[in-house]
């Protein structure tokens, strides 16, 4: 089987060696460990803090949680009682099918729609599908919103993204092609800058929402030119954050965490997607090994 589900989790395990976990609890992918062209090891690719609760008492400090319906705090009318990200990394969806099981790779399905603790701080009607893909050497990771409402409703409205944690030495990192590129510094209170750098880097504090996203950025680290390949489709923004020495506030990040990982980050984090009834949108990301 190249799946296990466990009472918490599902865990995919592809022949050539490499493997994924997916906690139902946000359906937080929290490992993926992928062989690579030097090293035929599979090897942690995913960084989840050693302090992370795993239990549902709160978000994962880690892995890729999935933020929905709102990206940061709430601003729209519609998402005012939602905590900070929204409700989708703290709800446990349930996994709902394999899509496919091959050569290529696990396919496995995760689903998350209303419930009476969703509606009672989040009224619209949604639902959301989770598709996680584990082949040799890639993680691909696509978000489904559909609206449900009857034709003649209004849209549904939201803000999507995935909080991609990879694990990288963030003193090293340089992501790239950015340059040109305009993006609002959360760290200079909400200023839209424009990106001057062909490599970006994360040595110091850095909350960056890159606006009209790119559909690639490499992440690359070290002198041998270590690399991640960041693909995303129908994501209008790219989010890049590393606290540094700030993270140490964060009650669940252990110590020093912030030296180990980058969050690069497909989202619609600015403005709002509007989904017409009966439509369903689908967000994209695609981690592979350069
Ligand atoms: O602590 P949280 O809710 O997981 O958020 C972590 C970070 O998530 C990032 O996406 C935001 O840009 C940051 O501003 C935020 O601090």
């Amino acid at each position: 089987m190249p799946y296990e589900q466990t009472t918490d989790r599902v865990v995919l395990k592809h022949p050539q060696g490499a493997s994924a976990e997916i906690l139902l609890y946000g359906a937080t992918v929290l490992s993926w460990k992928s062989p690579d062209a030097t090293n035929s090891t599979p090897t942690e690719r995913l960084f989840v803090s050693s302090k992370a609760a795993l239990d549902g008492s709160k978000p994962v400090r880690g892995g890729i949680p999935v933020v929905f319906p709102c990206f940061g705090p709430p601003s729209h009318p519609e998402h005012l009682k939602l905590a900070q990200h929204g409700f989708a990394r703290s709800e446990v969806w349930t996994f709902d099918s394999v899509v496919m099981d091959n050569d290529a790779g696990v396919s496995v399905r995760f689903t998350l729609g209303p419930t009476p603790k969703i509606s009672a701080l989040y009224d619209r009607p949604f639902q959301l599908a989770y598709v996680v893909t584990l082949a040799a050497h890639e993680l691909s990771t696509n978000l489904h919103v559909t609206n449900p409402s009857p034709s003649g409703s209004g849209p549904l409205t939201f803000q999507a993204l995935l909080h991609t944690y990879l694990r990288v030495p963030s003193s090293e990192v340089r992501i790239s092609a950015l340059q040109g590129k305009k993006y609002v510094d959360k760290t200079a209170g909400g200023a839209v800058k424009e990106e001057t750098r062909e490599f970006v880097d994360v040595r110091a504090t850095t909350d960056a929402v890159y606006e009209d996203a790119p559909g690639q950025v490499e992440v690359r680290w070290g002198a041998e030119g270590h690399g991640m390949l960041v693909r995303m489709r129908e994501f209008t923004t790219l989010t890049v954050w590393n606290p540094q020495a700030e993270g140490a506030k964060i009650g669940d990040m252990e110590d020093g965490g912030w030296e180990r990982y980058v969050c690069v980050e497909p989202g619609i984090a600015r403005g709002f997607k509007d989904l017409e009834p009966g439509r369903t949108w689908i967000g994209q990301q695609v981690l592979s090994l350069l």
